[in-house]
């Protein structure tokens, strides 16, 4: 079981303090919203568990991953997935694009051109293979770049609002290949201000509030696949932080 823990962790920008907490972990089988106003520090946590980006102070170790190859000093790096909510694509076609991280997938190869063909099917991405990646509209890209992770099937990853400026359509789409993902295993952080299509996949919910970050569980959802399932949250939080 893979897992990154974090511990007595502060985050400051120069003279921006974001937040201090003793102790968040995410596992494999985990599923998390997080939830936060602009600038309270969601992608910043996210970039931690992710390995992109250090604490000010603090510790964040690992488990369960493979050891690190000696030229990768993070031992993060490439084991868990972040993806922002403007993906980054390379120049190319969105086959290109669909491949690129091929040589990357710890998979076979029959498993990963499998999976591929699956994925094109799940984003509805076959109409769009030959376009090049530039010019998809916003919610095309999200698409792709989900589709693309959904590919490697990732053991921990980082969802930074991925449902902001979809349609109905492509949030359904995306909320199929996130379903599908949560039930292959991965452990998945969530981002998003308020309730989407996919929060009624998390059963945790961490809050970043006046510099603290609050972790409790989910409230009990209706079907994220049913017409109600934006859900309000009710449920009290539990503080796990004490400064
Ligand atoms: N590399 C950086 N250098 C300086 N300040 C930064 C850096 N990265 C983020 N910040 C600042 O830290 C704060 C938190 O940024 P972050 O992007 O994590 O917030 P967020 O909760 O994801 O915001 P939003 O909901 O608007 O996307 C912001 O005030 C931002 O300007």
């Amino acid at each position: 079981m893979v897992k990154v823990i974090a511990n007595n962790i502060e985050m400051r920008f120069g003279e921006r303090f974001l937040y201090r907490f003793e102790h968040l972990s995410l596992a494999q089988e985990q599923t998390v919203h997080l939830q936060g106003d602009n600038g309270s520090g969601k992608t910043t946590l996210m970039k931690m568990f992710a390995g992109l980006q250090a604490p000010s102070a603090g510790k964040i170790v690992t488990q369960g991953f493979s050891t690190n190859p000696w030229w990768r000093r993070n031992p993060l790096l490439g084991k868990a997935v972040y993806l922002h909510q403007h993906p980054y694509l390379f120049d190319g076609t969105v086959d290109y694009n669909l491949n690129y991280a091929h040589p990357f997938c710890q998979l076979t190869r029959a498993e990963i051109e499998r999976r591929t063909v699956h994925a094109i099917e799940m984003a509805q991405l076959g109409s769009l293979l030959t376009q090049q990646a530039a010019s998809l509209s916003g919610g095309e890209r999200q698409r792709l770049a989900i589709a693309r992770a959904w590919i490697m099937r990732p053991k921990l990853l980082m969802l930074d609002e991925p449902t902001s400026n979809m349609d109905k359509l492509s949030q359904q789409l995306v909320l199929t290949m996130i379903s599908d993902l949560k039930q292959q295993g991965t452990g998945m952080l969530i981002s998003s201000h308020q309730n989407c299509s996919l929060t009624g996949l998390c059963e945790q919910n961490w809050l970043i509030h006046d510099n603290i970050i609050a972790a409790g569980d989910a409230p009990t959802a209706p079907s994220p696949f049913s017409a109600a399932g934006q859900h309000q949250q009710t449920q009290e939080l539990n503080y796990v932080t004490a400064y």
